[in-house]
């Protein structure tokens, strides 16, 4: 686990240090305080649960809403997103924006003056823990509008998670921690409630290149293709199988937690592709779900990948893309990708 800050500083500081070390400029780093803010006001949502009658689906009885991905929505899936597009309306650092919550991107109003930057956001990760009182978060990615776009679209967006010039997460669990990556290390601000302040506690991550721990949704087993079912069948064969150790499992069901605790003490996360989600190409979403997270997780000496390519590496197609999604540690993932380069794509 990486030693805590002994004297934390604030991550306004800390972005100001990165601006004078000239690795992100003001825009960027005004971008970055934009997106605090607004997670600040969703953990206030998140921590009022009942009493702020967020919990719960949106859309009203026998008429749920449903989003994009053909998901109903939770009421505090629609708040996050409101949340995250009020406080990024007024522009100025941002071009355009994207969400898990909404079909098409959105430009900033041309009333505003336009920025250099499209900004991609999971506003509520780990929705079907809302209502029962587990950790859930917010996702973001940073990407430059590419020069000489004025009015930004969905295909402007769709760059490989390498074009990342930042990314984070924040989760809301019994502390609200950022987590955050301009290409220089990953570092963690814990949020001090009574002053409102994210403050650095962890600077420079660093994920463990080993592990005992895996987490999956291991209900799906049966949906698997061949190298996945063999390589959780070797972990749990444990010490006296193949792999000669035993592990243990974890999965929380929120990727943010499950990426959090991979973050803090190493492990491997994984959403392979199965026969349920296999026409959609996977669970989980590469623009605002698994680029961020691979970012994260690559800049804290672990390793992404699909199981077949270096997950920063793919070329989108699509906003809502879906993907198979391995990451954490670095020699684990290694291993996955061995087994599944090993099983010819049927
Ligand atoms: O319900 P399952 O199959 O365990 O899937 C859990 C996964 O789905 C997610 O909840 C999807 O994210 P959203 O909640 O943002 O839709 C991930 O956070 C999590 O890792
Ligand atoms: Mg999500
Ligand atoms: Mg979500």
């Amino acid at each position: 686990m990486s030693p805590a800050t002994s004297d934390p500083i604030s991550l306004t500081r800390f972005l100001i240090e990165e601006k004078r070390a000239g690795r992100i400029n003001p825009e960027l780093r005004l971008l970055i305080e934009v997106v605090a803010r607004a997670c600040k006001r969703i953990s206030v949502a998140v921590g009022k649960g009942a009493l702020g009658g967020v919990l719960g689906d949106a859309g009203s009885p026998g008429a749920a809403s449903i989003n994009i991905q053909g998901e109903a929505q939770k009421k505090l899936d629609v708040l996050s997103n409101e949340i995250l597009l009020e406080a990024n309306a007024w522009g100025g650092h941002l071009a355009a924006l994207a969400s898990e919550e909404m079909d098409h991107s959105q430009p900033i109003p041309d009333v505003h003056p336009r920025g250099n930057y499209l900004l991609l956001f999971d506003p509520l990760d780990g929705s079907s823990n809302i209502d029962v009182n587990v950790s859930v978060g917010t996702i973001f990615s940073v990407l430059r509008c590419p020069e000489g776009v004025t009015t930004p679209a969905d295909e402007h967006f769709l760059q490989p998670g390498t074009a990342q010039v930042a990314a984070g997460y924040c989760v809301y669990g019994p502390q609200t921690t950022l987590v955050l990556t301009v290409g220089h290390g990953t570092h963690a601000f814990t949020l001090d409630r009574e002053v409102g302040s994210f403050m650095l506690t962890v600077r420079d991550m660093r994920i463990p290149e080993d592990t005992r721990e895996f987490a999956v949704n291991a209900s799906n087993q049966r949906f698997w293709e061949p190298p996945m079912q063999a390589y959780v069948g070797d972990l749990l064969a444990g010490k006296d199988g193949p792999r000669g150790k035993d592990f243990n499992m974890r999965w929380i069901a929120s990727m943010v937690a499950d990426v959090h605790r991979i973050l803090t003490r190493g492990g491997i996360f994984s959403y392979p592709l199965d026969s349920k989600c296999a026409s959609k190409g996977g669970k989980l979403r590469l623009m605002y779900e698994a680029n961020p997270m691979s970012f994260l997780v690559e800049q804290a000496g672990g390793a992404a990948s699909t199981g077949r390519q270096r997950l920063l590496e793919v070329q989108p197609t699509g906003l809502h893309q879906r993907v198979p999604v391995f990451l954490g540690s670095k020699r684990e993932v290694e291993v996955a990708v061995r087994y599944h380069l090993a099983h010819a794509v049927a």
